[in-house]
């Protein structure tokens, strides 16, 4: 018999003023949609071996990182047998890694996730079509496991600074791949410690002396059978971290390891046997995986922030504190107006991110089917919008992720509650992936150059033109959505002429354009992302915004339910479903292995004879 669901909880399920069923369709594409995801939830939450015995946060560091390898073999076996046999092999890699079933066996991610999020990626985007069709044989199957190897201990963003060499052998057609120094070591990437045996290797690429730029190579590090290292390479754990702690990321250092020459991925770029190298049609193509996973990050985002807001959310219904009325009984805190401030925009952004990244993907999939065909008109585009999305989806969904968690109070900051989890996993995205600051300066150095085509009279691509618009400079405002937008377009001109203006003035004092790029660069970073309106609007906007948030208080515990995740899938004492918060926080507390006696041993060996001035 399935417990009782809180009463505040169906309270609030009573009062919903629209059917939270048919949101849950649209948000999944469509009621066969719905019926496919539960069907398969069902089918793979229901495999043996899949959850913990123990919770995780009470396993040693080795311990989780063999736990979660356990796990990924059951769990990446049942996703397998449960794929849709008409997606393309991209989309299969999607749906196992990036499915929110990941989430409910994984809290701290996988060590099989970069296989599928870069590894795969990287061999469909860089490898030519005789590599591929070898590659994801094996990829696909999971004969091999790979990662993907570009960050080294000394260089992250800047690629064109990476020190690990492919010197091209004519004589022997090998490429010597050498870490010259420490820094050149491969550190950071997933699976790479001790789960990967393949990856894909960012090198820079060296023939008869002369540099051919980063190239990608396929380079296996592991033998196939053993798993032991290969000789010349050199392997290990990079330790434990803020979060991602079952993804077991490693360095690798080479040293003078030969490949064959057919392991440079040749698509953009090839070295023929006698050593002559063509060229790619751009440089920048070798950078396609980057694009790609800041694309897939956004979407991500969108489902992880979800996750937080309806945990945060149902607490909220059930968590009653304090006085709002004298004599009027505690109320729930989710009847606070700063309580609503906290989490409504969290679920706002949460549709918004998804909308937003069903919009990039197409604008990705257009422009690699344009790549396909010779024509890179609209890549720089793609990156710059790749860039500002990747990194403004990231940073809002930590803030907002971080916000859910504290407007729990003390229980938000359990484990248990899997929000400090969720804030590890979407933490790390403002880095990974190129780190936010320095994407954000990619879409300013766009911003800029559009800003002065339209000075120059040009047109500009779609995502642009509101650079061209002449706005006029007292916009009539109104809190119409069209309103607002004209706003945030007016605004978002503004900040983009100002940093210019910035520049112009630097360079006009005597400074180098690099150093007036930088003097400029925090009015750059605000010109992507733009932030505020101009002082008598707010008000208006103000009253708007609380009105907005009354509405919405009916409809917040059904919001959050409209996003359909199982009690697994959040993972969480305070996120349930039934709202069962105070007894699944208690039972989770019994699980503590120092629960397991009344009196732990250190009483006998510390305490008593420090406590009796015998220590
Ligand atoms: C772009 C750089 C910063 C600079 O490159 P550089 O070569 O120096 O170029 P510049 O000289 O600056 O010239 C710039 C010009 O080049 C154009 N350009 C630059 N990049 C591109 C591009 N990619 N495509 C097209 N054009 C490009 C640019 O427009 C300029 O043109 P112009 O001259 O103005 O005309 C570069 O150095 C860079 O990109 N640095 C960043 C490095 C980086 O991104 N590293 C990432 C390493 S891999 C990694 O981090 C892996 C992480 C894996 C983590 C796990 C992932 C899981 C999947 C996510 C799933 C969802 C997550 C949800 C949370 C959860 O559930 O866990
Ligand atoms: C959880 C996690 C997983 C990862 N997984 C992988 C992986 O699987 N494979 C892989 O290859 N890598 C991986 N990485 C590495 C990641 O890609 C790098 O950490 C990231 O690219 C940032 O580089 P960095 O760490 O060298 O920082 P740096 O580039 O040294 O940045 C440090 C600071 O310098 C600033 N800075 C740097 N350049 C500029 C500039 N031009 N202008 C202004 N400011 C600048 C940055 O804004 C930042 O504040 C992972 C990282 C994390 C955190």
């Amino acid at each position: 018999m399935s417990a009782k669901v809180n009463d505040d909880l169906l309270t609030e399920r009573r009062k919903c003023e629209f059917n939270v069923e048919e949101l849950t369709n649209y948000l999944d594409g469509g009621a066969q949609a719905t019926q496919n995801r539960r069907k398969l939830e069902d089918k793979v939450l229901s495999t043996k071996g899949l959850f913990d015995e123990v919770p995780e946060e009470y396993l040693s560091h080795k311990e989780k990182y063999e736990n979660a390898v356990r796990k990924a073999v059951v769990y990446y076996k049942a996703m397998k047998e449960a794929e849709d046999p008409n997606q393309t092999e991209q989309e299969r890699a999607n749906a196992t890694y990036r499915s929110l079933l990941h989430a409910a066996v994984f809290k701290d991610n996988s060590p099989f996730s970069l296989h599928l999020a870069m590894f795969i990626p990287a061999i469909l985007g860089q490898a030519d079509e005789e590599q591929k069709k070898y590659w994801m044989k094996r990829a696909s199957k999971m004969e091999i496991i790979g990662t993907y190897a570009q960050t080294e201990l000394g260089h992250g963003t800047f690629i064109r600074g990476l020190e690990t060499t492919a010197t091209y052998d004519p004589k022997t057609e090998e490429f010597v791949l050498h870490s010259p120094t420490l820094t050149a070591y491969k550190w950071w990437p997933g699976s790479l410690a001790h789960t990967a045996n393949y990856c894909v290797v960012m090198a820079h690429l060296y023939i008869n002396g002369k540099s051919c730029g980063i190239q990608p190579f396929i380079v296996q590090f592991r033998d196939e059978e053993t798993h032991q290292p290969l000789p010349g390479i050199k392997l290990g754990e990079i330790g434990a971290k803020l979060g991602f702690n079952t993804v077991n990321n490693g360095f690798l250092g080479f040293d003078q390891h030969r490949i064959p020459r057919n392991r440079m991925l040749m698509k953009n770029a090839q070295v023929l046997k006698d050593g002559t190298f063509k060229r790619s049609p751009n440089s920048k193509l070798t950078y396609g995986t980057m694009v790609y996973v800041r694309v897939v990050i956004v979407n991500g985002m969108a489902n992880q922030l979800a996750r937080a807001v309806t945990i945060a959310v149902r607490y909220s219904a059930v968590r009653r504190q304090s006085e709002l009325k004298p004599d009027a009984g505690e109320p729930q805190i989710l009847d606070y107006v700063t309580q609503q401030h906290k989490l409504f925009i969290g679920i706002a952004s949460s549709h918004a991110f998804t909308l937003t990244a069903k919009w990039l993907t197409r604008m990705y999939q257009k422009v690699t089917a344009d790549l396909e065909k010779g024509n890179l008109d609209e890549l720089p585009e793609l990156h710059a919008i790749a860039c500002c999305l990747k990194a403004v989806t990231t940073t809002d969904t930590s803030v907002l992720v971080e916000r859910s968690r504290t407007s729990c109070g003390g229980h938000g900051y359990m484990l248990s509650s899997n929000l400090p989890q969720i804030y590890g996993l979407v933490t790390a995205a403002c880095t990974y992936e190129g780190e936010n600051t320095v994407l954000m300066l990619q879409t300013a150095r766009s911003l800029v150059k559009a800003l002065e085509q339209a000075q120059s009279g040009k047109r500009l691509s779609p995502t642009m033109s509101y650079l061209s618009e002449k706005v006029s400079s007292r916009l009539k405002w109104d809190n119409s959505i069209d309103g607002i937008v004209k706003g945030f377009r007016r605004v978002a001109y503004g900040k983009v002429e100002s940093a210019m203006r910035s520049m112009r003035k630097y360079v006009r004092s005597g400074l180098g354009p690099e150093d007036a790029w930088n003097m400029s660069s925090v009015q750059l970073v605000a010109a992507s992302e733009y932030t505020s309106i101009s002082e008598a609007d707010i008000r208006q906007l103000q009253d708007t915004y609380e009105d907005l948030l009354g509405k919405i208080r009916p409809n917040a515990v059904g919001l959050v339910d409209a996003f359909d995740f199982r009690d697994q899938i959040l993972n969480s004492t305070l996120g349930a479903y039934d709202g069962r918060v105070y007894e699944r926080l208690m039972e989770e507390a019994l699980k503590s292995p120092l629960n397991a006696e009344p009196v732990n041993q250190s009483f006998h060996k510390y305490l008593k004879p420090f406590m009796q001035g015998k220590l």
